[in-house]
């Protein structure tokens, strides 16, 4: 296609939000006028389910719940009797958030709490670790730090920084689990409450829980006297839960505009209820992406954010999209193995890592590329008049435009497909309308291929599978406590394992690793290692 044929293609599909001033191009997605007229009656469907989830259907049929992670940002639309909860919980949390940033909180050494110690995983976690990390101020009220993962090393490294600043007597502790159950949000909290422990300081009057009333952190809340809890919503799932009290809470402690981002994503929804393909951005994205991976995720979503304040938003789409989508079977109980794999990072970072194999190599992908239009923050340019040219007439924001612009084109002429959004700034307007924006169009294209986009059942099979694991090492230390030293093939029949020695062994070995039991022998021949404790 020509420059001129390009440049009508390009206004041809072009969305633009006023309000948001937020742009879509899809015109360097090459799908022609068929393939919209194909899917014209799936997207009248997918409009008529998305209308239906919004006025409270049962739209996640597997777990038998409603989807309102919507209602969040427009309580009037959830049914009656949740409205007053949404509304309430919003005033709580701007409530808590002002009293501890004024210190009429304060913990419980007479401090003013100074860092946020976030204790989640999943959706639990990568909200709030993209939102910190796009609108937190450059000092921020407090500072935030994240627990997200059950490895020792990195809870001690975390820890052990804020003790090294003097910091842990004014940590706020938020633990958040939906379920209350996950283990490595249990860990986590554990392991934070035996450090206060053991430094003598009161972990309770630190903490604040964030999960659905009644589940087992929510009782160790209440027994222990947290300092605060917030709820969590059946009806929301963990990653559409950065507008609940998930992602809130963290994000006004750090003094972020938390109306803006759901009016961002109030306005963003709004936009996304048009049933028109071509005049609705989340079904301009749902469309691109089933043209790009024929409706089988045959192409990977690159996402390149051109601002280093987006890093993680790869991340934060990693499980919207790939938890959403990525399912064995559709709603009819075909086996279709879903989904469409995303990663990314930023650019123009990338370029130096990655982009050569998109720019030449298997044409596996589409990008997304996101443009900030505004190459500093407004209060920058409140102070400052001049940028420094780095060359003449150019600025390094001019670079960054020019390479985004420039890497869109070559991959354009080597045949690879790129859709890019534009925002005139990152704020909690523009990261709320992304959020909704991508929200919306998960739920289109999972009705476009007639999925369940709101269970994860694959996951609930690795969390049995990592609990049968913990359940034959306790049966191996019981072992080896009764019968004393035995080699590996004799351990694994004493522990009823002998189908599974490659597990005992793996066992055994981490066991040694962490001084728990002691492995004896030639370590390249594993079935002889003698095993003792
Ligand atoms: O908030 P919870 O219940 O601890 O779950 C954490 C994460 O684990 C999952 O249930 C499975 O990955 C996610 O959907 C969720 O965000």
């Amino acid at each position: 296609m020509g420059n001129d044929e390009l440049w009508q293609r390009y206004q041809d599909w072009l969305y633009y939000h006023e309000g948001l001033d937020l742009y879509l191009d899809v015109s360097r997605m090459r799908f022609d006028d068929a393939l919209v007229e194909e899917l014209e009656p799936k997207f009248e469907k997918a409009f008529r389910d998305m209308e239906e989830l919004e006025a409270g259907a049962i739209a996640n049929p597997d777990e038998d719940r409603m989807v309102g992670h919507y209602w969040l940002r427009d309580p009037d639309r959830a049914p009656a009797e949740l409205r007053e909860e949404i509304v309430n919980t919003l005033s709580d949390i701007e409530d808590f958030a002002r009293r501890i940033r004024e210190g009429d909180i304060t913990s419980p050494t007479g401090d003013r709490f100074t860092d946020i110690l976030s204790i989640g995983i999943g959706g639990s976690a990568l909200g709030p670790e993209f939102v910190s990390e796009a609108l937190a101020a450059d000092s921020p009220p407090m500072e935030i730090h994240f627990i997200d993962n059950t490895d020792p090393a990195g809870i001690d490294r975390t820890l052990n920084r804020l003790k090294a600043k003097d910091r842990l007597k004014s940590t706020l502790v938020i633990v958040t689990s939906k379920s209350g159950g996950t283990p490595e949000t249990r860990n986590g909290m554990l392991e934070v409450h035996n450090f206060y422990d053991k430094e003598g300081l009161p972990f309770p009057r630190h903490a604040v829980a964030i999960t659905v009333p009644g589940s087992k952190m929510d009782e160790l809340e209440r027994v222990e006297g947290w300092l605060a809890e917030f709820p969590m919503f059946d009806w929301v799932g963990g990653r559409t839960s950065e507008m609940s009290a998930v992602g809130l809470l963290s994000a006004s402690l750090l003094g972020i505009d938390i109306r803006s981002l759901l009016e961002g994503a109030k306005e963003m929804d709004e936009a996304t209820r048009v049933p028109d393909v071509k005049r609705n951005p989340a079904a301009l994205l749902a469309l691109a992406w089933y043209y790009a991976g024929n409706g089988k995720g045959e192409k990977d979503m690159v996402i390149l954010p051109y601002k280093d304040s987006l890093l993680l938003f790869s991340r934060y789409l990693q499980q919207l999209v790939m938890e959403s989508l990525g399912k064995e079977k559709d709603l009819d109980g075909n086996i279709v193995h879903q989904g469409i794999a995303v990663y990314g990072n930023k650019g123009s970072t990338d370029q130096h890592a990655y982009v050569q194999q998109l720019r030449e190599g298997v044409p596996n992908f589409f990008a997304t590329f996101i443009e900030v239009l505004e190459d500093r923050s407004a209060e920058w340019f409140e102070q400052n008049s001049y940028q420094l040219e780095v060359e003449s007439d150019a600025t390094s924001g001019d670079f960054l435009s020019g390479f985004l612009q420039g890497t869109r084109q070559a991959l354009y002429e080597n045949g690879r497909d790129s859709i890019t959004i534009t925002i005139s700034q990152v704020n909690p307007r523009t990261v709320g309308a992304l959020i909704a924006l991508y929200e919306r169009a998960v739920g289109f294209y999972a009705s476009l291929v007639n999925i369940n986009a709101y269970h994860q059942p694959g996951v609930e099979a690795g969390k049995k599978a990592a609990a049968s694991v913990i359940d034959l090492q306790r049966k191996i230390l019981e072992t080896l406590r009764n019968t004393g030293q035995s080699d590996l093939t004799t351990l694994a029949e004493r522990a009823d394992a002998a189908e599974e020695i490659e597990t005992v062994y793996k066992i055994v070995r981490h066991l040694a690793a962490n001084q728990r039991v002691r492995l004896e022998g030639d370590r390249a021949n594993p079935s002889r290692l003698q095993v003792s404790i």
